[in-house]
């Protein structure tokens, strides 16, 4: 997959996006991520981006013209004729969920333009964007943090980036139900104890005990998550048997 994203300040990607799963995802050439700097498609001469906003108020907005040089440099560099799926994150986008990352993965291609300041100017948005995403009900000053959420969401489920020994499939939102606890080693870590099932060797019982936990966690921290998760007859009964006993 290709990823370009467009940024007043490429320096704050280099932390999240160049450790760890995303570097080796890199280094694989299972993902190309490329950071152009809005700044260097300026024509003011002044080196300017950002301008007072029309009506007053506080703050900066992001001009239109060196987005609008800067994206259609880009995309000369792609090779979708069409025109790339564009991200633009802001609290008022459509809030960001595993479904969407996992249709996102699907992409050859994906342009992000990250806002600054206020924000860039409404134009930027009704010509060139084809998704308005949020991470959640918070402001930020950037865009840049919201766009790395998502590039580390979407690239962890391209195929071959998480090695064998990271399944994704169990995890939160894939189920349906949050996930189980996690234990290693040791057994017994200052007096706290594992449960005794999980080196018991039966897988069977294992599975059970780590559905019945997930279910347990879900009722109790998003029970509007098992209103849509598919249960089984015994799901259904262990629900039961925890909303008795709470
Ligand atoms: N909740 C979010 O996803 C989110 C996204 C962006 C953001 N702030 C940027 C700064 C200016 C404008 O581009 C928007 N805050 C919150």
């Amino acid at each position: 997959m290709i990823i370009k994203v467009l940024t007043l300040f490429p320096e704050m990607f280099q932390g999240p996006l160049n450790v760890s799963i995303i570097k080796n995802a890199q280094e694989k050439g299972l993902l190309d991520i490329e950071y152009i700097n809005i700044r260097d498609f300026t024509d003011s001469k002044h080196k300017k981006v950002d301008d007072y906003p029309y009506g007053g108020g506080a703050g900066m907005v992001m001009t239109p013209q060196p987005i609008f040089d800067c994206y259609e440099s880009t995309i000369k560099t792609l090779h979708s004729s069409s025109k790339p799926r564009t991200i633009y994150c802001s609290p008022k986008g459509k809030t960001f969920h595993q479904e969407m990352a996992i249709e996102m993965a699907k992409e050859k291609e994906l342009v992000f333009i990250c806002g600054h300041y206020e924000g860039v100017d409404q134009r930027v948005i009704d010509e060139l964007i084809t998704d308005e995403i949020s991470i959640g009900d918070f402001v930020l000053t950037g865009g840049e943090l919201p766009v790395a959420v998502i590039i580390d969401t979407i690239a962890r489920l391209i195929p071959g980036v998480l090695g064998q020994q990271e399944s994704f499939q169990e995890e939160s939102f894939y189920s349906g139900l949050l996930e189980y606890p996690h234990y290693t080693r040791p057994q017994n870590f200052r007096g706290l104890t594992v449960p005794s099932v999980l080196f018991s060797g039966n897988h069977k019982e294992i599975e059970k005990w780590r559905r019945k936990k997930s279910l347990e966690i879900t009722l109790h921290r998003r029970p509007d998550l098992i209103e849509k998760a598919e249960l089984t007859e015994e799901d259904k009964k262990n629900i039961n048997a925890f909303k008795n006993h709470c």
